[in-house]
């Protein structure tokens, strides 16, 4: 039994069956897992979750953190965390960038999955237990298991953007999702908008008292009163283990410049680095990089942007259709402004090892991080946390998470093609005192402000609120 539990979609360890049949576990590289190993490692801790291969069950061990699998169908994948999750909560969450489908097939399996996380994380939960549940696949897990364990302090953070009243109540289900978050003790979000709008919708479709006062960062929580029961609502803007960024990143010089030299040595070498989603807006700097080339802004035998995408959530057709309009445009950009020994768009679609990932970090001249909704970004921060050499430049859409702390970034509106042309000359072309005043500002912020201040501040916030509600009851 633990007195702390992780709930979260994806456990933290990638399961690999080799040829010869047999398993093994390795740890996954990822901002969650990093955050919450110490606080995991010295207070017993666990973590359910999915596998991410249909029917598993084991439940090893890593890192002194007791895994408990959440088996899945390959129906409930296909309906839950394909349908559901990514294709009706994702696009809606993400401002209707493609169209969500309403389908109650999928909300079926969504309760059932839900129910299975509740149930594994009663049992692994000991009396009086903390219990950290994360993000939009599990959004029914609070209040069903406040009612399996009435004694456990539960939190829960949504990791993508919250939406305004009139896109969450296109939502059939939207009584159920909102009850459902309702059974934390502390709702948290990683910008105070996010926050103040479920707030709103609350108010709204529950006709719960709900406060009006503006929600602030790790601080001026909102309140929603359900009965006998207090809920907190926050801001915690997420971030990274940024000094383990830098230590890391400062090893890799030599492969950095080695990469320039396989680039051929331009004099601009851009940067992308993403998941293969419709939010990242890879479309976007693609056709800005056209653009630049056609009005001979920059130079195509002289600049090469690197993309390496990582796939994603590669059965939704959504995302076979943004990575079939991304190839085609890579194919046109090395067609039209390339020659056969030098294209100037080096695209990969397949995730690169973590080190080559923080050569590259320190290979760019200027990192685009473009999307067009993002609940954070965490590239963007680890660009900041590598380059503490002051080098290098970031530009960053404005409909990130992250634009909100980084405001010394080159800031982009992604839906206007111009400003995106502009501002990218404007990073390559600045002059090194002023790229550099801004990445020093850049750096100490993500140093200051990392992640363990994030999962700690959560995890005070949700101490007080769940004693409050123990004392009232
Ligand atoms: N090792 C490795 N990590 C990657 C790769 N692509 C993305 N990542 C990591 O995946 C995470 C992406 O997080 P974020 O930018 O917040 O976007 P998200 O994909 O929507 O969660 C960051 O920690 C990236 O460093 C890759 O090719 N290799
Ligand atoms: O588990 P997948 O379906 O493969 O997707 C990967 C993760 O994508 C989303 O990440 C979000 O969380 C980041 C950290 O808070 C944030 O920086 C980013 O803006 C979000 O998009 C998703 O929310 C996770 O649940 C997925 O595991």
């Amino acid at each position: 039994m633990a007195d702390f539990v992780v709930v979260a979609n994806r456990l933290p360890v990638d399961k690999r069956v080799e040829p010869d049949g047999t398993t093994t576990w390795k740890r996954a590289p990822g901002g969650l897992v990093t955050a919450l190993t110490p606080t995991l490692a010295s207070r017993s801790g666990a973590w359910v979750g999915w596998s991410g291969v249909p029917d598993s069950s084991d439940d090893p061990r890593i890192d002194g953190i007791g895994i408990r699998s959440v088996p899945l169908s390959s129906d409930e994948i296909a309906d839950y965390y394909e349908g559901f999750a990514n294709s009706t909560l994702w696009p809606l969450y993400h401002d209707l960038l493609v169209e969500p489908v309403f389908d109650h097939d999928w909300w079926t399996t969504y309760v059932v999955v839900n129910r299975k996380f509740a149930e594994a994380a009663s049992e692994a939960a000991d009396e009086g237990a903390t219990v950290w549940v994360h993000d939009y696949q599990l959004q029914l897990v609070p209040s069903m298991l406040r009612e399996l364990r009435p004694d456990l302090r539960i939190g829960f953070f949504l990791h993508i953007p919250f939406p305004s009243f009139e896109l969450f109540a296109r939502l059939p289900w939207r009584e159920e999702l909102l009850r459902g978050l309702l059974g934390a003790d502390l709702v948290g979000f990683h910008l105070p908008g996010g926050a103040e709008n479920f707030l709103t919708l609350v108010r709204r479709v529950l006709n719960l008292d709900a406060s009006r006062d503006p929600v602030g960062v790790r601080d001026g929580l909102g309140t929603v009163r359900d009965g006998s029961r207090t809920i907190r609502v926050g801001s915690f803007p997420i971030s990274i283990d940024a000094s383990a960024v830098a230590e890391q990143a400062a090893a890799m010089t030599d492969r950095a410049a080695a990469i320039r030299a396989e680039l051929g040595n331009p004099s601009t070498v851009l940067l992308g680095v993403d998941r293969l989603d419709y939010t990242k807006g890879i479309d976007v700097r693609l056709d800005a990089l056209d653009g630049l080339f056609r009005e001979g802004r920059l130079d195509p035998a002289d600049t090469v942007l690197v993309q390496l995408a990582s796939p994603s959530r590669e059965h939704v057709d959504s995302y076979i259709a943004v990575r079939d309009r991304i190839e085609r445009s890579v194919a046109h950009i090395n067609g039209t402004h390339g020659t056969v020994s030098s294209p100037p768009v080096r695209y990969l679609l397949q995730p690169v090892p973590r080190d080559e990932l923080l050569a590259y970090f320190l290979a760019a001249d200027v990192m685009l991080v473009t999307p067009l909704r993002d609940g954070m970004n965490l590239v963007a921060k680890e660009y900041a946390a590598a380059r503490a050499d002051l080098g290098g430049a970031l530009v960053l859409s404005e409909f990130t998470g992250a634009a909100a702390e980084m405001e010394q970034a080159y800031l982009v509106n992604p839906y206007d093609g111009q400003n995106v042309r502009d501002v990218v000359v404007r990073a390559v072309t600045d002059s090194p005192e002023d790229r550099r005043e801004r990445m020093a500002v850049l750096h100490q912020q993500v140093l200051d402000f990392d992640v363990d201040l994030w999962s700690q501040s959560f995890l005070q916030c949700l101490s007080g609120a769940a004693a409050a509600n123990e004392a009232a009851r």
